[in-house]
């Protein structure tokens, strides 16, 4: 098969589908790779990089598009990728749908089959493809968080440390999955007095063992979620329900109880966003205010750390990555987890969560195959 990887175009988007690495993978299975131009400049790989790992390179992203079997990206596709989409090729990218009825649209309308990083599934009942950029945002989010609490940034004018003799930031993390954990890691390792909140017990017994009490956990309830926000410096949103637009956890109204210059950093923008007051930003415009409290909404946090991010995505997104190169839609028929990461196909959305909240009919991925 051929396999094209065109450059990322979304604002400050510095990462790639595929690294010289993966080309090399690609290769050994008996697959032509087709780069852009310049994909691999925001990890430092060349055009002759790719070309020593045994890739072609294209001079324009139409290039790749219109001669590729199989498209390999990193973000969702902008509206002058998905009109270059077309019936019979795959697409293989996060999609983050439910909240993005024209990207949908568009999709449906090009008759390509789209699999979904967030949405591949493993064994463990995670999300393998999501979990490594979900560890970076997890991480970069103290980091904009305590950015955007600086004074001269518009933030209350807080040390998440603290001093001695002067008691630590708080920071509340609402969702405690792989987002949170590493949120919460960063936070206490900063010295910040640090609650996270789940709505899975199991989920909280775990984060206690992790924590051995460094970190507080509490369930989620309408009375927690105002006390741990009312008297936060940083809330981190994380919750998420697979492939479903966020829960609005932080109401509008929610917002006057919390202190002026405080900062809600809200990773899962991606779908849709858990706060009320939430829009979607991008790295060059990070944050904007509401009601005296900070909001940081960038939907791709990860293309802000590229080097460390490609080569994560990489690692997670190669070896079903080479089933479909291999097999084309076989790969979606054997293996069910892969299955689950098919989202649209040939017009039809093949995701549960996705036609719900975007009032599609769904039909059954197996069904959509077989056909
Ligand atoms: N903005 C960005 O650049 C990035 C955004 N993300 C997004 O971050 C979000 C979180 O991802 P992960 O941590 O990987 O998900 P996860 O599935 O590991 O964790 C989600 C957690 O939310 C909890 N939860 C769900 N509903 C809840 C509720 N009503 N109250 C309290 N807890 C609730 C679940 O029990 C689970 O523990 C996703 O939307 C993901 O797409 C991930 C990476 C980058
Ligand atoms: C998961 C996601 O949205 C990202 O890595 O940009
Ligand atoms: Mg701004």
């Amino acid at each position: 098969m051929r396999v094209g990887c065109p450059k990322e175009i979304k604002n400050h988007e510095y990462r790639v589908g595929l690294t010289p690495g993966s080309v090399r993978e690609y290769v050994a299975h008996g697959h032509e790779v087709l780069v852009e131009t310049g994909a691999g400049a925001g990890i430092g790989a060349d055009d002759n990089a790719y070309r020593a790992a045994g890739a072609t390179i294209a001079k324009t992203a139409a290039d790749v598009f219109a001669k590729s079997d199989m498209i390999v990206k990193v973000k969702e596709p902008q509206p002058n990728e998905w009109v270059q989409l077309r019936d019979g090729q795959i697409l293989y990218t996060y999609l983050h749908l439910a909240p993005d009825p024209e990207q949908t649209k568009g999709l449906l309308a090009s008759g390509v089959t789209a699999v979904a990083y967030e949405t591949v599934t493993d064994e463990r009942g995670g999300l393998p493809l999501l979990a490594p950029m979900s560890e970076v945002a997890g991480r970069l989010s103290i980091q904009a968080g305590a950015t955007a609490l600086q004074k001269a940034n518009g933030g209350r004018g807080v040390l998440l440390g603290g001093v001695p003799g002067v008691l630590p930031g708080k920071v509340t993390v609402l969702g405690g999955g792989v987002v949170g954990l590493h949120a919460a890691k960063m936070a206490a390792g900063l010295g910040a007095d640090v609650t996270i909140i789940d709505r899975s017990i199991p989920r909280l017994r775990q984060l206690d063992d992790i924590f051995g009490g460094r970190v507080h956990t509490r369930y989620s309830t309408v009375e927690a979620l105002e006390e741990e926000c009312f008297s936060a410096d940083i809330v981190v949103g994380a919750v998420l329900i697979p492939g479903a637009a966020a829960p609005k956890l932080v109401t509008r109204e929610m917002l006057s109880g919390m202190k002026k210059g405080s900062v809600l950093v809200d990773v899962a923008i991606d779908q849709g966003g858990c706060f009320e007051t939430s829009h979607a930003t991008t790295h060059a415009d990070p944050t904007y205010e509401v009601d005296g409290v900070i909001h940081y909404c960038v939907a791709n946090m990860p293309g802000a750390v590229p080097v460390t991010s490609a080569h994560a995505l990489n690692n997670a997104t190669l070896h079903h990555g080479l089933q479909l190169a291999d097999k084309g839609l076989k790969a979606l028929v054997d293996d069910h987890h892969l299955r689950n990461g098919l989202n649209v196909h040939k017009g039809k959305i093949t995701n549960r969560a996705v036609a719900e909240a975007l009032g599609y009919e769904m039909v059954e991925p197996k069904a959509v195959l077989a056909a």
